[in-house]
């Protein structure tokens, strides 16, 4: 690939939606923070605002996330800030964006097309850009979910392929651009002490979880179409999954990582029903903008494998709910017993090492090793030893940092390649249409109590609770159950 081309302007469509005011703006406001961000950004929306509504919007959006507001950094930012309004589905919506566009960036000036909109306009989009010539001189970058099978997945790409090809075309997880994700690879492959026992040899199973104690809120119409298994599991957490079994990648690119991404999901086993909980948290239903009998799960666990050689035998436990006990992105890597239980706890048991990478709230990682507990016999405990990047690195970046700085370089790192959507696709397909209702839970509990046991006898490893989660648990039951 030759060197991306810096973009001129961004051209932001969805600037008024969800993700802009809960991720974008922030984003924006970092990147301008840090020198990266020193271009116009268009915002393309079917609200009527004017310039000041966006800056004021814009305003209340980055005072609330960011902690260390400054008023110079949000000027510089608010001068850049510009919208156009109208329907996508309307020409003279883009005639009036390619006026603007050449107003701000000149008429040879590269732009990023960013699409945080619905994903059933992102065709739409591409095709009324294309018309309008704003396809030559651009990229088009795509919000998820990319398609919602492997069939539509396809159509997708061949459609913006028309008009944008393969170098100018990036498709967002925003999971890729996260620290604590990026980490992965590191402690895997930088540290000695873990990629020798990095295999089926040592590990017991590995647990993947996305809990989130809050529901789907004012976005009841967008998730009942997609529902939790298309929202984050066949995108985010299966790239979790993949950081956690591929191969080292044979040099540091992102042609190697992403080959390597590739061949360990093409030895995944399709997810199988059999072993698939899906749920709905109790009062869904009543959501604006969910079908009134919606079978759309909020809740989503299955377990997974790898037919390979690294991985035969060692089971992958994936969870993820809305309106959960708590808020915890996390995978729990549980490490096989040693052979003879010399120090077991007090329970008689010997506890598993466990290697824990946290990415919600906080990123950080934390290596449990066991120690005998002073003045209780030979029994044993885990003793948790845990560093946050933070304290070690000083403000940890947002993964919207790092994917709007890829949509305004062209740099491909944070970006899913289709072959890897593909699979991903693959993978799912089994259980994207089950037949069956979906479990029904209690808000603020774990989930269905179906999935409990999915891991084993001993359930689902804790995880470590968001500090502001539920302090009651209207379920009942033992915290991780
Ligand atoms: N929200 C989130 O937490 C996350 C969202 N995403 C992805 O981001 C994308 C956007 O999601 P989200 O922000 O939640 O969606 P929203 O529904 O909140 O926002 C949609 C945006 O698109 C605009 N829009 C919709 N239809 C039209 C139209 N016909 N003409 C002009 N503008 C239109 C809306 O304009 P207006 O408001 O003016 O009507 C709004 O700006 C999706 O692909 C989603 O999967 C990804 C990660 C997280
Ligand atoms: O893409 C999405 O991700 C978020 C979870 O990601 P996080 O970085 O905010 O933890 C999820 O809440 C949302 O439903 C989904 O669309």
């Amino acid at each position: 690939m030759e060197t991306p081309e810096r973009a001129d302007a961004l051209a932001l469509f969805g600037i008024t939606g969800d993700l802009a005011a809960k991720m974008l703006f922030p984003a924006l406001y970092r990147l301008t923070q840090r020198g990266i961000l020193d271009v116009p950004v268009v915002g393309v929306a079917y609200s009527d605002w004017d310039d000041d509504a966006l800056r004021q919007h814009a305003r209340t959006s980055i005072t609330t996330a960011v902690p260390d507001f400054d008023e110079r950094v949000f000027s510089k930012l608010a001068s850049n800030l510009s919208i156009v309004t109208g329907d996508f589905k309307d020409d003279a919506t883009f005639s009036r964006l390619r006026d603007r566009l050449r107003q701000v960036a000149g008429e040879d000036g590269f732009v990023s097309h960013y699409l945080a909109i619905p994903p059933s306009l992102f065709t739409t989009v591409a095709d009324s850009l294309a018309a309008e010539g704003l396809n030559r001189n651009a990229r088009i970058v795509v919000e998820k979910p990319f398609g919602h099978d492997l069939a539509t997945a396809r159509s997708l790409n061949d459609r913006l392929a028309r008009h944008f090809d393969e170098d100018h075309l990036l498709r967002v997880d925003h999971f890729l651009g996260d620290v604590a994700v990026e980490g992965l690879k590191a402690a895997r492959f930088a540290n000695e002490m873990l990629a020798p026992i990095w295999n089926r040899d040592h590990i017991d199973n590995i647990q993947i979880n996305l809990l989130e104690d809050f529901d789907v809120a004012d976005r009841g119409s967008f998730y009942d179409s997609v529902g939790c298994l298309k929202d984050v599991v066949q995108n985010h957490l299966l790239q979790v999954f993949t950081f956690l079994t591929m191969e080292p990648p044979s040099a540091r690119t992102v042609e190697a990582e992403k080959a390597e991404k590739h061949k360990v999901l093409q030895a995944v086993r399709a997810m199988d029903p059999a072993d698939t909980v899906r749920g709905q948290y109790q009062g869904y239903l009543d959501v604006e903008g969910v079908k009134p009998d919606s079978t759309t799960e909020t809740y989503f666990a299955t377990k997974m494998w790898v037919d390979n050689w690294r991985w035969e035998g060692v089971p992958f436990l994936l969870r993820s709910g809305k309106s959960l006990a708590t808020t915890s992105t996390e995978v729990v890597v549980e490490m096989q017993r040693p052979p003879v239980a010399l120090y077991p706890d007090r329970s008689g048991n010997p506890a598993p090492n466990l290697i824990r990478f946290h990415m919600v709230p906080e990123a950080a990682m934390t290596v449990e090793l066991v120690a005998k507990q002073p003045e209780q016999g030979e029994a044993s405990a885990p003793v948790p030893l845990r560093v946050d990047f933070a304290d070690v690195y000083g403000r940890v970046e947002m993964p919207y940092e790092n994917v709007l700085e890829g949509a305004i370089t062209g740099d491909q790192t944070y970006f899913a390649v289709l072959p890897v959507v593909e699979e991903c696709w693959r993978i799912v397909e089994p259980v994207l249409n089950l037949p069956e209702k979906p479990l029904p839970y209690a808000p603020g509990s774990w989930g269905p109590e179906a999935a409990d046991k999915m891991p084993g006898p001993d359930g689902w490893h804790d995880v470590t609770p968001h500090p502001d989660a539920r302090q009651t648990n209207p379920a009942g039951r033992p915290s991780g159950a």
